[in-house]
């Protein structure tokens, strides 16, 4: 079996369907989360293991670094985990919405792969290209978003970290952004807004998980595809 998979964000949509479709392909698969749902504890019946920690708070990032780096080595890293808030938040001034932007998409995934780098070098055992990191971004990164100025510049910045890192990694190590766009609804998703965001692709549908996890796939299996964003959109970009 090879070294553990660590994919942040598995408590529900698409970092659980990740994790447990690599768990169904025999991989050793460690799970960060926030809150505790149900899927929690089904993930760690299916062999997972979870360490619980929010993003926002430092002390709670520094104790999962310092677990994670008691492990040997790594296959890949997968930073799914993202908080999708508007600017006009009800919650939050403005300098708060870009402090947890930054932090929770751009200073932990950096903090993690500085900190991780040699033990996703050795997971590579010799092998050029045989280790991955993947940033799970966003189609908005490169278009902007009049509603998450904050989430889109932050998703940009994640981006960036793809060419930095990719250079520094090389060659055990490939770094690859998937730029998703229309994947999964929230519940709360009212009608007139589902149609509103279908209608902003060529292909007007909301894509479903296997369209991440078949792309994940795809670049774990690679040995020489790196540094690049790879877009699931279905064509916003030509409407
Ligand atoms: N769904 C879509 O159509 C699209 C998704 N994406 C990207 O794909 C990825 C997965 O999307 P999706 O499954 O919809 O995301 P969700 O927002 O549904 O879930 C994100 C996960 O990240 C966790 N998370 C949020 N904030 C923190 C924090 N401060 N610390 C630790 N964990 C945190 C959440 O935990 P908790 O449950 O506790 O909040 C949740 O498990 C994200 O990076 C997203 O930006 C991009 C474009 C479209
Ligand atoms: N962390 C999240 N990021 C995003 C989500 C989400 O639910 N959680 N959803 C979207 C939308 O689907 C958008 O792409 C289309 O309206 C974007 N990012």
């Amino acid at each position: 079996m090879t070294a553990p998979i660590i994919i942040t964000g598995v408590g529900k949509r698409i970092g659980y369907a990740l994790a447990k479709h690599l768990l169904a392909q025999g991989h050793k698969v460690i799970g960060t989360y926030r809150s505790h749902y149900p899927s929690i504890d089904e993930l760690q019946s299916l062999g997972a293991t979870l360490i619980q920690c929010d993003f926002y708070d430092n002390a709670q990032v520094q104790n999962l670094i310092e677990q994670l780096s008691q492990y040997p080595k790594f296959r890949a890293i997968i930073h799914n985990a993202s908080d999708w808030l508007a600017d006009n938040s009800p919650e939050f001034a403005a300098h708060e919405v870009m402090q947890r932007m930054i932090q929770v998409h751009v200073n932990v995934p950096y903090q993690m792969n500085l900190a991780l780098a040699s033990k996703l070098q050795a997971g590579a055992e010799g092998e050029i290209g045989a280790s991955d990191i993947i940033h799970i971004t966003d189609y908005v990164a490169e278009k902007g978003s009049a509603k998450h100025i904050a989430y889109a510049a932050s998703k940009a910045a994640l981006d960036n970290l793809t060419l930095s890192f990719a250079a520094k990694l090389a060659p055990e190590v490939k770094v690859n952004a998937i730029a998703p766009a229309m994947i999964l609804f929230n519940p709360s998703d009212d009608e007139a807004y589902r149609q509103k965001t279908l209608a902003k692709a060529i292909l007007p549908k909301e894509a479903g998980n296997h369209e991440i996890i078949e792309l994940m796939e795809y670049l774990l299996n690679s040995r020489y595809v790196t540094g690049r964003s790879h877009h699931v959109d279905g064509g916003r970009h030509l409407r």
